[in-house]
């Protein structure tokens, strides 16, 4: 139902793959939202590329200017937000998201995970000799955190972008 307004603000979450950006576009459109992305977000502040911050600065410095992202991102309202795989991990983010939107997790399997970021050189925690072994060592980690903070828990196995966005206009349309 394109052109659908809705109140507030939606954050999806997940692992890589799971298509938050690609999702999160789609239904910043359908719904009127403006569409952000904190890891857009942080290419644009420092002009470097995602794989270019860990490889100078290491993951704790990249988690630092996520969590800098994060907290004048979740600021503002009306907006859909593709949040990077690992904003989960640091509690303050997790408080952000459940205080300030309605928040979506995109499940997948490892399996489907690695199948869709396999060929993208632009996820340095993927860049190893076993990346599907990372991304099931991931799942094991964060699957809980993504529960903790989501309001809804979407399976996208086996769906279409389009299809995951009819089927999330579906459910957001049901909510008070
Ligand atoms: N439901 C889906 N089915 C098939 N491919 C998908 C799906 N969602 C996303 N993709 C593809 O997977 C890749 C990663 O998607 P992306 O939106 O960048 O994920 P994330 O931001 O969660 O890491 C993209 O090439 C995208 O087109
Ligand atoms: O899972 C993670 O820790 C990461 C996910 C990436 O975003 P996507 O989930 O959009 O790929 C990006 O923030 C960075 O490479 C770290
Ligand atoms: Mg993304």
């Amino acid at each position: 139902m394109p052109g659908m307004r809705m109140p507030g603000n939606f954050y999806l979450v997940g692992l890589m793959g799971a298509g938050k950006t690609t999702v999160g576009r789609a239904l910043a459109r359908a719904t009127q939202k403006t569409f952000y992305d904190s890891d857009h977000d942080i290419e644009a502040r420092t002009g470097a590329k995602i794989h270019m911050i860990f490889e100078i600065e290491g993951e704790s410095g990249f988690r630092e200017r996520e969590a800098e992202s994060i907290a004048e991102l979740t600021q503002l309202q009306g907006i859909v937000l593709g949040t990077g795989g690992g904003v989960i991990l640091n509690p303050n983010n997790r408080k952000l998201l459940r205080r300030n939107g309605y928040v979506i997790y995109l499940r997948a399997s490892p399996e489907e995970l690695y199948s869709r970021t396999c060929h993208d050189k632009n996820r340095p925690l993927l860049q190893t000799a076993d990346p599907l072994g990372k991304l099931r060592e991931l799942y094991e980690i964060r699957d809980p955190l993504y529960r903790e903070v989501a309001d809804l828990v979407i399976d996208t196995s086996q769906q279409t972008v389009n299809s995951l966005l009819q089927l999330l206009l579906k459910e957001l349309e049901r909510q008070p």
